[in-house]
């Protein structure tokens, strides 16, 4: 069966310059995938020539096996792609009341009215039915952006960071909410974000676009669990980004972490030869022990049901956050580092 989308060496140009040179990736029907990269990476430039936005400087756009852009002579107008799009800053028509914003892309007459409503509803906002946009929350007019852009039975859902202006508490809500309806729905969708939760959460796959370049797609836990690059790495949301001497001793590498030595079993190759390494720890591989790497404790603030100390190690210009079960003493503390859950990368300067 042909794939939901399909891109082949698209490269993407914006105010005359490449901003992504190689972009390939194959999405499954009833997959979603989050397109992962930082504030600038070319995401959204991507995302608006799948969309059929904007055209791409070389490539190839397959939506449900068909091209529907070759950078040459085929190019399917955006709105007979079969997309449904939703955005970060909702998009939403300001002088059409809510079941307007949805019923208008509803190509079938007959019961628009009623099919958009059933949709708010879905979503939890048919009470706001009458109601304008500007008079609804950033929470609620994110329900409507949903609700619209199922209204017109897209083949592919897009969505461009679509939680990034929402408070946390209401990006929780609708994340676990539009996990659901893609699993219940076997919707396809393509989200774009730089939130290692989005990754987590929403993903089957994510891809990476670093460099200008879309990684190959991996599932996020093996994201976290072998990060590609320390781009990947700050990606997935693992902890660190550190700056330590190193060197190889036999396999293993030696770190030298706040005064102490410490052996990463089977180091030496990921090293390559540098004389730094950059780290980086899921949370929890650092805790707070009897004995340990020393370091001093300048604070600690409670987060999400635990401590979090912050703690300075010599030689390390960043603070250090550790998760622990009780208000730590503010001063001398040691560190237990578990090596074996670093995640080490050379650093060349
Ligand atoms: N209309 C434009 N003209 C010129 N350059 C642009 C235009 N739009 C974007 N760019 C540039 O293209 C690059 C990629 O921008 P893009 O918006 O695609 O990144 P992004 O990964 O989506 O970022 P963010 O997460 O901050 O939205 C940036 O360097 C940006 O400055």
């Amino acid at each position: 069966m042909s794939a939901a989308l399909a891109i082949d060496g698209v490269a993407v140009q914006r105010g005359g310059r490449l901003v992504v040179e190689e972009a390939s990736l194959g999405l499954a029907h009833g997959e979603c995938v989050v397109l992962a990269g930082e504030s600038g990476s070319g995401k959204t430039s991507l995302l608006r020539v799948i969309g059929g936005l904007d055209r791409p400087a070389r490539g190839t756009i397959r939506i449900g096996g068909a091209v529907v852009d070759d950078a040459a002579a085929t190019f399917i107008r955006p709105e007979s792609r079969g997309l449904g799009m939703v955005f970060q800053d909702f998009a939403l028509w300001p002088h059409l009341s809510v079941l307007e914003n949805v019923a208008v892309v509803i190509r079938d007459r007959a019961g628009r009215d009623r099919k958009a409503l059933a949709l708010l509803d879905r979503f939890g906002v048919a009470s706001c039915a009458g109601r304008l946009p500007a008079t609804l929350s950033g929470g609620q007019q994110q329900r409507v952006g949903l609700a619209r852009a199922l209204a017109a039975a897209p083949r592919l859902l897009m969505l461009d960071e679509p939680f990034s202006s929402l408070d946390v508490e209401t990006r929780e809500t609708l994340r676990t909410e539009l996990r659901a309806l893609i699993v219940e729905s076997g919707l396809s969708a393509l989200c774009i974000s730089h939130d290692p939760a989005d990754i987590a959460r929403l993903a089957d796959r994510v891809a990476v676009l670093e460099d200008r370049r879309l990684t190959a797609c991996t599932t996020p836990d093996a994201m976290f669990a072998r990060p590609a690059t320390p781009y990947a790495a700050r990606l997935a949301g693992l902890c660190g980004g550190v700056r330590v001497p190193a060197r190889g001793e036999g396999s293993d590498a030696a770190i030298a972490l706040g005064g102490a030595q410490l052996a990463i079993p089977g180091g030496a190759a990921r090293l390559a030869g540098a004389a730094q390494a950059l780290l980086f720890w899921p949370r929890g591989a650092l805790s707070l022990a009897a004995e340990g790497v020393p370091a001093t404790c300048i604070g600690a603030h409670f987060e999400a049901g635990h401590w979090q100390a912050l703690l300075r190690l010599d030689g390390l210009a960043a603070p250090v956050p550790v998760q622990c079960a009780a208000p730590p003493p503010r001063g001398a503390v040691a560190l237990r580092v578990a090596a074996d859950r670093l995640h080490l990368f050379p650093f060349s300067g």
